[in-house]
């Protein structure tokens, strides 16, 4: 069975609470039937072993975690007999015994059965989820519920209606509600996932598979607001257009595709490249000093130039780089790299500028 895909620790405490709550029920029975003045064989027996079960599931689950799918249904198994053993013993006693009434001598257990069914439909994935709540309600809730419905005065009285209730309209409503809920969680599972997706799309930028300007502009901004030295460099290719009317758009993809990746390749640890538009692309560097970032702009400027792409005989860029000053802003940083790489491209392209501080 699949387990069901909920926030684990949460379900973790969950499953640890109601075993808890189980115990101490389970324990507190124990003491009150040792106590009383009549001992039935099964009062003496049913709740001790109900506690040790559960001791030995809490146990389980302190020492095996991922294992709670697994405990939840053990506990919910041997709760459907625990409620079940009282729910006909005590039918046929009030049966079969005359002057005993079952309202007398039924545990007060007709709200765990409401428990025990939303637990149910926590646990159990899919279709089963209803067979065994129905199979539960046939083995604790109809003999109760058969018992007074042929004892009316029984049935009229206050334990009776909560019987009734409890057993009827409540579990119901459980099972009928509790789906709902699970559809509806599925459904927000499947827009969270569907949203995660988008994201990840508007990341990336779809010809060139790097950063999109949006992840890009992100990430500036943060080393906008960090204090830490970083610079940025802002690189062209020449004459792109020329390469798109000789060779094609194609080609010219490929070209962008080759020079992003190769970029890609060259930048290291949080290092990294946007396209930033048509044939332009702006690469943010962290923990750099001036000289530094003319270095990485080097490195990327021979390496555009020194891997053409066939057809294409040449493919080269223009580089303005400049480091992040205090007090800029995205604009003042992205115009002054703008200005730098300008008068790479004046001075013929292919080259590197460094940005007048
Ligand atoms: N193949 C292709 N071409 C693109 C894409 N985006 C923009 N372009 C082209 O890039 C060219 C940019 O031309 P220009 O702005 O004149 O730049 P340039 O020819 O590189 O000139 P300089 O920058 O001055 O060297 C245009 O022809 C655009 O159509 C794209 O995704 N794929």
């Amino acid at each position: 069975m699949q387990a069901p895909d909920i926030d684990d620790r949460y379900v973790r405490m969950a499953v640890l609470f109601m075993l808890s709550l189980a115990l101490l029920g389970a324990t507190c029975a124990t003491a009150i039937h040792w106590a009383a003045p009549v001992h039935r064989p099964m009062d003496l027996i049913v709740p001790p072993a109900i506690s040790a079960l559960y001791i030995g599931l809490i146990v389980a689950l302190t020492r095996r975690p991922q294992w709670v799918v697994g405990i939840a249904r053990i506990a919910l198994v041997a709760g459907v007999l625990a409620l079940a053993a009282p729910s006909w013993l005590y039918t046929l006693q009030a049966t079969s015994t005359p002057g005993t009434q079952l309202i007398d001598i039924l545990p007060p257990v007709s709200s765990l059965f409401v428990v025990l069914l939303v637990m149910l439909m926590i646990f159990v994935p899919g279709r089963l989820a209803f067979l065994l709540a129905a199979l539960a309600w046939v083995m604790i809730a109809l003999p109760v519920l058969a018992h007074l419905l042929l004892h009316r005065e029984e049935m009229w009285s206050a334990r009776g209606m909560d019987l009734l209730m409890a057993y009827g309209p409540a579990s119901i409503m459980a099972v009928v509600l509790l789906p709902v809920q699970r559809g509806l969680a599925g459904k927000i599972r499947r827009l969270a996932t569907e949203r995660q997706r988008m994201e990840a799309l508007l990341h990336r930028d779809p010809l060139t598979g790097v950063q999109s300007r949006l992840l890009g502009e992100r990430r500036l901004r943060e080393a906008l607001d960090a204090d830490a030295p970083a610079g940025v460099i802002m690189l062209d290719l020449d004459r792109f257009k020329a390469i798109n009317d000789t060779y094609g758009h194609p080609v010219g993809d490929r070209v962008l595709q080759a020079v992003a990746s190769g970029c890609e390749g060259l930048l290291r640890g949080e290092e990294c490249i946007s396209r930033w538009g048509g044939e332009e692309f702006l690469a943010l560097v962290p923990e750099v000093d001036a000289s530094g970032l003319l270095q990485v702009a080097e490195r990327l400027r021979a390496a555009i130039a020194g891997s053409p792409v066939a057809p294409v005989q040449a493919v080269t860029a223009s580089f303005g780089a400049t480091m992040i000053q205090r007090g800029d802003t995205l604009d003042t940083v992205l115009q002054r790299a703008d200005l730098a790489l300008y008068r790479a491209k004046e001075q013929g392209g292919n080259r590197v500028e460094a940005a007048a501080s």
